[in-house]
């Protein structure tokens, strides 16, 4: 950080001294700005801090950050004609493309000062796009891309609570490959890892928008869906075994092929039910559902 404060040169003292006449030296306001900068792990928010302490510099009026290590674009003010573009690196690495905007041309000298803000930017903001990514990897099964447990564990509690408080249905599928374990054994781990990605791709191709899909363990999946009775989950749950049903994975160099099938246990929030006991009754509508023979559904 030190050598970013002693970065910030005259330029900004000049400029710092017409925008603002009682401004700190450029040494104390480059301090100011990247302690600003640091104190949210918020990618968003961290480019509106910088939009704050750049706006009254060189009169910024957007920026927006493009980067591969986020779902979405974020920006921060309001688009204007006259843009800057700067790609960030940190170490060689690229962290994304930066679009600066505000209505004047920039001027030579403002350019270098806008220079010196970004260059205080590049730290602050790659910390705060790793801290999003490690999020939402803590949130994801590394294998299928699916939203794990510890996602699912938040997710139904938050919709359980939603659903009593609006009175809206809310149903839970509980989905298990039949005799997975075969699969492992006689094809190897790499064949059953195929298989679990697929089934994982087809419950996500099945559901509807509102629909979110989790890998709860091992070859157990779960749908929670939002707004629907347990009919339109038994529909949906028909739908997929199907779906299921017609696929062939094939596999090894003789291309041997196995069947895929599942059984699917389905259960709809009752009143005043708690969500442990929602998950608890479609994972024995599950039970049941292998017990009476697999390839099939059963709604609690
Ligand atoms: N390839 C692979 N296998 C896994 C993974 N996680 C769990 N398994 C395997 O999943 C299998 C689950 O076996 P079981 O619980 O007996 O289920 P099953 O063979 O499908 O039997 P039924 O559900 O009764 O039809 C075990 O062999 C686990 O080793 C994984 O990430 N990849």
């Amino acid at each position: 950080m030190s050598e970013q404060v002693v970065s910030m040169e005259s330029k900004v003292k000049s400029q710092v001294s017409a925008a603002r006449p009682a401004a700190p030296s450029p040494e104390a306001l480059a301090l100011q700005v990247v302690m600003r900068l640091q104190s949210t792990l918020d990618p968003e928010q961290v480019l509106r801090y910088f939009l704050q302490e750049a706006a009254p510099l060189v009169g910024l009026s957007s920026v927006r950050l493009q980067s591969d290590g986020l779902d979405t674009v974020l920006q921060a003010g309001r688009s204007r004609r006259c843009r800057v573009v700067q790609r960030l690196r940190i170490n060689g690495e690229l962290l994304g493309e930066l679009t600066l905007s505000r209505a004047r041309p920039w001027r030579e000298e403002e350019r270098e000062t806008l220079d010196q803000l970004v260059a205080l930017l590049v730290h602050p903001l790659h910390n705060a796009v790793r801290f999003q990514q490690a999020q939402a990897a803590a949130r994801h099964d590394s294998l299928t891309g699916l939203l794990n447990r510890h996602a699912l564990d938040q997710a139904l509690a938050r919709e359980v609570s939603l659903a009593h408080r609006h009175q809206h249905p809310l149903s839970l599928m509980v989905v298990d490959l039949d005799r997975f374990k075969q699969i492992n054994d006689r094809y190897g781990h790499r064949a059953g890892d195929a298989a679990l990605r697929r089934l994982a791709d087809m419950l996500e191709e099945n559901c509807r928008g509102g629909d979110l899909v989790f890998r709860y363990a091992g070859d157990e999946f779960v749908v929670l869906m939002a707004h629907t009775r347990a009919s339109g989950a038994m529909r949906s749950g028909e739908r997929l075994l199907q779906a299921v049903a017609e696929v062939t994975v094939a596999m090894g160099e003789e291309g041997e092929c196995f069947d895929l099938r599942a059984s699917a246990g389905v259960a709809a929030l009752a009143e005043g039910e708690s969500a442990e006991d929602l998950f608890h009754r479609a994972d024995l509508a599950l039970l049941r559902a292998k017990r009476y023979g697999r390839n099939r559904l059963i709604c609690d």
